[in-house]
């Protein structure tokens, strides 16, 4: 059987790169989608390729890209070489926005969406601390919080309000119900 792609969604400053990552380094059976983003290559925060418009562009008309879309002024891509990976049967998370998940659902023949929450002024303090926007940036993004996932999106929501390994926990619980999560690391 194939693999499932695992959407990780919601708010700018939820969590959703920090999520992923402890999935990933938590568990072997989840792999991480290297997004391609039209955002300068050293700008911290999850690895990702950097690229200018054009080539992104370019990338997109060559259809190179399973799902592309623009956000925050920025265009976005998660790149087909994921469907090598989910063909060998190995579940993927890739962060999406929430606008694109009919097509996602679409794209992706197994697709399990995990929308993060978190209140209003976490989200608020976590984006100030990690010091990837400007001010005005991170009051646009904010104004995004509010945006709902659209009719037909089925989601398993988890809250991330409290400790990071919580989430994991919840989320691994959800995606391998009835087997014990694999754990490379230390529990803390
Ligand atoms: N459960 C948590 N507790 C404390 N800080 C967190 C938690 N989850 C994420 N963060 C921090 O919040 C900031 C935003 O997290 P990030 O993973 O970049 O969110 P997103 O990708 O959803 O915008 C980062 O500085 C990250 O270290
Ligand atoms: O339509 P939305 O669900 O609001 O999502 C819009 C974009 O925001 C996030 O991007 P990015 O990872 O650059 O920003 P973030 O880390 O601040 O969430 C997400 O991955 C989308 O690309």
């Amino acid at each position: 059987m194939s693999g499932r792609f695992i959407a990780i969604v919601g708010p700018s400053g939820v969590g959703k790169d920090s999520v992923m990552q402890a999935l990933a380094a938590r568990d072997p059976r989840l792999g991480l989608a290297r997004r391609v983003i039209t955002r300068p290559g050293d700008a911290g925060g999850e690895e990702f390729d950097g690229v200018t418009e054009a080539a992104f562009e370019a990338q997109e008309t060559a259809g190179v890209f399973a799902l592309s879309w623009r956000a925050h002024g920025l265009c976005y891509a998660i790149p087909a070489t994921v469907d090598a990976v989910l063909a060998a049967g190995r579940d993927v998370m890739g962060n999406l926005s929430r606008s694109v998940l009919i097509a996602a659902q679409a794209r992706f023949a197994r697709i399990e969406v995990i929308a993060l929450s978190a209140d209003h002024a976490t989200l608020a303090a976590r984006l100030v601390r990690r010091g990837r926007e400007t001010d005005a940036e991170i009051t646009r993004r904010l104004e995004r919080a509010t945006f709902t996932l659209p009719q037909g999106v089925k989601a398993h929501v988890v809250e991330n309000n409290g400790v990071l390994d919580d989430c994991v926990a919840a989320i691994l619980t959800h995606l391998y119900p009835g087997a014990m999560a694999c754990n490379t690391g230390t529990d803390k």
